[in-house]
């Protein structure tokens, strides 16, 4: 496989300032990486401002780009590099990783595992992403987030759930907005936020529709919001933080089973101001309830049916609270129209500036503008009398009304500046939201790029395991060959065995030729002995021959002197004499001849025992090659052993023959001897003869 990575092979991903993934110049010095070793440039997406770090064996996400996007610098004292972005691309990692391999299977299974990591990293990254893509979503709305923790209901899904309509939120969210400024509902300065609290409570009354939600929007500090079982059976308690422009939901079913609560915050905490705002949808007949609340100035004020009372057609009550902590929330659910009447006992004129003719001229206006919440029937006229005069009376407190009103509206535009400001830091996070997904497309690009590189790699194992099963195919042809080659080492060990019985046959042979030799050798020797026996006894009868032709000699002498015609006699004598003389000369002659053949025979049997030397080396050689050729064969050991000890045999017969032949080579000196002897008895009787 070609690296397709390699900077000749392959385009770069960064062609002089361009990214070709992104479609963007990038800055080369600051969001470009190098891999050190294929030098193919990368982009390194959001690493602005980092000169120095060491990035893990990947571009992982974790590793790399989620820490630039932190705003953080690798911390690992491992990974830093002083001056330099270190980096191995993947390709080059798998490549380190294939050099390790020992064979091509190795290599497969080492590339297989690697494509395995890299999709898992991959698919992590790809997740990772998503995720932060989420929660930037989600940051960005936290202006008005939606908390759904406080759903006690667990069958009600996002979908059903109409405050999960971000669109329908947002337009509360503007309505509430209105309503702050327009309410100016009061609130006590000298109100000590630290102690505040909100009793356990169930929003249960029976004004409130059934199947309906119950909507709490949360302005100011986050308060901790408490909800727990009623019922001893069930023991839950949870609490859930609030926080600013945030709403939390609640179905009117689940105040039957859960009541809930603002526990004040823990010891020692110093906590901002909080104002909740609670919606409830109200049954019909509820619809135009009033609740009044007041000091004692609104005793007179009776609501329900009957003699003194405001009447059946305008359901309501009246609480009493002189002054505003004196309120019970709790009291003021269900009531479509509340009226707080401030009353004079601490709320005092002297604190509001403005002219009286001016306040009086508002409180006519807002007369003309109050919808007729209370039609005068004629049972009321006297108690709205009293209400209107009692307005009348309460221009000073109009007036600080106005004042909070004024306070009201700075506060709102302070927070519409604020508001402003998180818009901006909201369009900032869109913009990273767009770069984020920017580097998700990247990602994708790259994803596919190893899905390719993948593919490859799968065609490369498929070649690898093709060339696995022609290795397979050859080494089992291999095997039939070997096998057949066995079949040739076989037919030779036979033949090495057959020589080997050859060999056997011809030492048994050479043994009993050395048998017969050992035989010839004997009946030699018996000849010998015969022959010396024989020479024994003509040498004794020689001897007794000399003896008795001396006799016979100094016979002769005597009788020659007293007798010549015994001469004849002599002569006669004298030629038997000759021809014994003769006679002995043939035998002794004879006895050379048989001597000569003797000695012939000691050269044939030395010829033999050439042969027999020269067949034993040959016996010797082939020996050497046998054991040679069949190395460790049990029967080559034992023909070898059964040589050397036919050589031992050989070497004593040889040693015997030698002996055998100083024997015969002395009995024929002693016989040359004898011979001379008797030629010189010859010579001396012819001189005997010639001198008579
Ligand atoms: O302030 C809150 O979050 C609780 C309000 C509440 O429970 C209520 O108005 O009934
Ligand atoms: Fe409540």
């Amino acid at each position: 496989m070609t690296r397709r990575h390699s900077p000749q092979s392959a385009p770069n991903i960064i062609k002089g300032n361009h990214c070709q993934a992104c479609d963007k110049d990038v800055c080369f010095e600051k969001e470009v990486i190098q891999c050190r070793l294929c030098k193919d440039y990368l982009h390194a997406i959001n690493c602005e401002g980092f000169t120095e770090h060491w990035v893990s064996s990947k571009t992982s996400f974790s590793s790399h780009i989620l820490p630039a996007l932190n705003n953080k610098r690798n911390s690992g004292t491992g990974r830093k590099r002083p001056g330099a972005v270190w980096y191995n691309c993947d390709c080059c990692e798998t490549d380190i990783e294939k050099s390790d391999a020992v064979n091509e299977i190795d290599k497969v299974v080492i590339l297989e595992q690697k494509i395995d990591s890299v999709q898992t990293n991959l698919r992590d990254e790809i997740s990772e992403l998503k995720n932060l893509i989420i929660n930037l979503n989600n940051k960005s709305a936290d202006d008005f987030s939606v908390n759904t923790n406080a759903q006690l209901e667990p069958s009600l899904t996002k979908n059903d759930n109409v405050w999960m309509d971000s669109q329908r939120t947002e337009r509360l969210k503007h309505l509430i907005a209105v309503q702050k400024t327009d309410s100016g509902v009061k609130v006590d300065d000298g109100l000590d936020t630290n102690n505040t609290h909100l009793a356990m409570h169930s929003d249960d009354e029976s004004s409130i529709l059934a199947d309906s939600k119950i909507m709490t929007l949360s302005i100011g500090a986050t308060r901790g919001v408490v909800f727990e079982s009623k019922h001893s059976s069930n023991k839950l308690r949870e609490e859930l933080q609030v926080s600013n422009n945030s709403v939390y939901i609640m179905s009117r079913r689940s105040q039957n089973w859960f009541r809930h609560g603002v526990p004040p915050p823990p010891q020692g905490d110093v906590t901002d101001e909080r104002f909740s705002i609670t919606f409830r949808c109200l049954k019909k007949q509820f619809s135009r309830s009033i609740l009044l609340i007041g000091d004692s100035n609104t005793k007179e004020v009776n609501f329900g049916s009957g003699s003194g009372k405001v009447g059946q057609s305008f359901p309501g009550k009246r609480i009493r609270a002189a002054k505003v902590k004196d309120i019970d929330p709790q009291e003021c659910t269900g009531y479509s129209n509340i009226f707080i009447m401030c009353g004079t006992n601490d709320l005092r004129s002297g604190m509001s500036n403005m002219k009286p003719e001016v306040l009086r001229k508002m409180v006519t206006e807002s007369r003309s503008l109050s919808p007729p919440l209370i039609s005068r029937d004629k049972s009321s006229v006297s108690e709205m009398d009293i209400l209107y005069n009692r307005i009348d009376q309460q221009v000073e407190l109009i007036s600080v009304l106005k004042q909070r009103l004024d306070e009201m509206t700075k506060r709102w535009e302070r927070s519409e500046a604020e508001l402003e400001q998180q818009e901006l830091e909201r369009s900032k996070v869109q913009q990273s939201h767009n770069q984020i997904a920017i580097k998700y497309s990247n990602l994708e690009v790259r994803w596919r790029q190893l899905t390719e590189n993948h593919k490859e790699m799968i065609t490369l194992k498929d070649d690898y395991k093709e060339k696995c099963r022609s290795i397979t195919d050859r080494l089992k042809k291999l095997e039939v060959g070997e096998s057949a080659a066995l079949a040739v080492e076989q037919r030779k060990y036979n033949d090495l065995q057959k020589t080997v019985a050859e060999l056997q046959t011809s030492q048994k042979k050479h043994l009993s030729h050395q048998n017969s030799m050992q035989e010839k050798i004997k009946s030699l020797e018996s000849q010998v002995e015969n022959l010396l026996e024989k020479e024994k006894k003509l040498l004794e009868e020689l001897q007794q021959d000399q003896l008795n032709h001396k006799v016979s000699v100094s016979q002769f002498e005597l009788k020659l002197e007293d007798n010549d015609s015994l001469l004849a006699q002599s002569k006669n004598q004298n030629e038997k004499l000759k021809d014994q003389i003769s006679d002995l000369t043939q035998q002794i002659i004879n006895r050379g001849k048989i001597v000569q053949d003797k000695d012939e025979q000691v050269k044939r049997l030395q010829s033999e025992k050439k042969k027999s030397d020269e067949t034993n080396k040959k016996l010797a050689k082939e020996l050497a090659d046998l054991t040679e050729s069949v190395n460790g064969n049990r029967i080559v050991k034992d023909l070898r052993e059964k040589l050397v000890d036919e050589k031992e045999r050989y070497r004593r017969l040889e040693i015997e023959l030698e002996r055998f032949k100083t024997a015969a080579k002395e009995q024929l000196m002693k016989e040359q001897s004898v011979n001379k002897q008797l030629r010189h008895v010859s010579l001396d009787r012819e001189r005997n003869m010639n001198s008579l």
